[in-house]
């Protein structure tokens, strides 16, 4: 049989990588299920994809190492039902700038995603203090604007490589060490795994509100990995909070400290349980 793996398009982004490393590890799990990408304009598009039965899979971006979460898939996570964690993965990132420029004085605008744009701010300033920022969708979006060369793009060498385009310089991330997580989406039950997500809106905001609900994982010695909140969109100061928990929804501890949440939360959503994809499998397909 074969299934649709969803991503942020056009072809050359960051996810669709993320996304060739998922298939080749369902590929090598399965072997009776054939993977094929599809991308989608949006990485909300991507997980409505999901949600509405169209593709069983989606491959979305949710943190980075220097900026932190990817706002529009938190958002969309939490607005939509029924979606489940089945695997995650971290992917080193490393951008290039691309641009037809003779040299860099001559560009003028750069296009990217804002994440990639958060990623390279001092590169930037130092480098191109008379350029526009301008975000866009995905980091290959802007690269259709390259022929006029004071336009440069903050995509991948992959990418560069795909469209055949010109690197001006690289990496020109601020940190070396650049990281991004990617989960694996999909509407079946989550497999199972190390690692639980879940996000909660509080039932009121009043004092240890919020150290109630961490009480319940500190009570049985359950590490969490990740806290952070989004505003929840209905009030200023009003928050969503996304955390991620070490150990399994099946584990009678996690069991006690998920019912002890939900009682004390005005909305629980449990994503799942799921391991993270082995670092030296990612680095073996990139
Ligand atoms: O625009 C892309 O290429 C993406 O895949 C999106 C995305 C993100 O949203 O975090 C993925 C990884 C990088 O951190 C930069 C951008």
């Amino acid at each position: 049989m074969s299934q649709t793996i969803a991503h942020l398009g056009p072809v050359g982004t960051y996810t669709e990588a993320a996304a060739l490393i998922c298939q080749a590890w369902l590929t090598q799990n399965d072997v009776s299920n054939q993977y094929q990408l599809k991308p989608y304009p949006s990485i909300a598009l991507t997980l409505e994809a999901v949600a509405r039965g169209e593709v069983p899979l989606a491959i979305v971006p949710v943190e980075n190492s220097l900026q932190g979460g990817v706002t529009m898939t938190m958002d969309t996570l939490w607005r939509l039902d029924q979606l489940q964690i089945h695997a995650a993965l971290v992917m080193p990132i490393q951008h290039a700038l691309l641009s037809h420029a003779t040299s860099l004085e001559q560009i003028k605008q750069v296009y990217s995603h804002p994440q990639a744009l958060g990623q390279c701010p001092l590169w930037l300033a130092e480098n191109l203090p008379q350029a526009e920022l301008i975000p866009a969708n995905s980091t290959t979006e802007g690269i259709q604007y390259l022929s006029n060369p004071t336009i440069a793009a903050i995509s991948s060498q992959r990418a560069a490589q795909l469209y055949g385009e010109t690197v001006v310089a690289c990496p020109i991330n601020d940190h070396q060490d650049n990281c991004t997580r990617f989960l694996l989406i999909s509407r079946e039950a989550a497999p199972g795994g190390c690692f639980t997500s879940l996000a909660l809106s509080l039932k009121a905001n009043q004092p240890g509100s919020l150290l109630q609900l961490l009480q319940a994982f500190a009570d049985r010695g359950i590490n969490l990995s990740r806290i952070e909140s989004r505003p929840s969109k209905r009030s200023m100061g009003d928050y969503l909070f996304f955390l991620d928990m070490e150990g399994d929804t099946r584990d009678p501890l996690a069991q006690a400290a998920l019912s002890d949440l939900k009682s004390n939360s005005e909305m629980l959503k449990v994503f799942g349980s799921y391991d993270l994809l082995p670092d030296e499998f990612v680095r073996s397909v990139l």
